[in-house]
């Protein structure tokens, strides 16, 4: 049976512009980590998806430390988030 884990944030932007500048955060992040997030941006809406593909999609520590900067990174832009699941 295949089994894809991810883990997953949905957060809407008050404007186009805030996603963008948050998503720019999350590269430098995601670089210094050597882990990169799946990213769906429509419009302000943003969906992020942690998983491994080198472990066949599975959720390892290396998501759990990113997953980490990311609640890290909301914090710090919460005024430019409208909501976040
Ligand atoms: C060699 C390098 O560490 C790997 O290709 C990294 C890069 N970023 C990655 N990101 C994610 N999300 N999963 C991976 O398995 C992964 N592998």
């Amino acid at each position: 049976m295949k089994r894809e884990e991810c883990i997953v944030y949905k957060l809407r932007f008050k404007t186009y512009i805030d996603a963008v500048r948050f998503l720019t955060h999350l590269a430098e992040i995601a670089e210094r980590h050597g882990h990169h997030p799946d990213v769906e941006l429509k419009y302000t809406n943003l969906v992020l998806r942690l998983t491994t593909h080198d472990a066949g999609n599975k959720i390892t520590d290396r998501d759990l430390a990113l997953a980490k900067e990311i609640d890290r990174l909301i914090e710090a832009h919460r005024d430019a988030i409208s909501s976040a699941e």
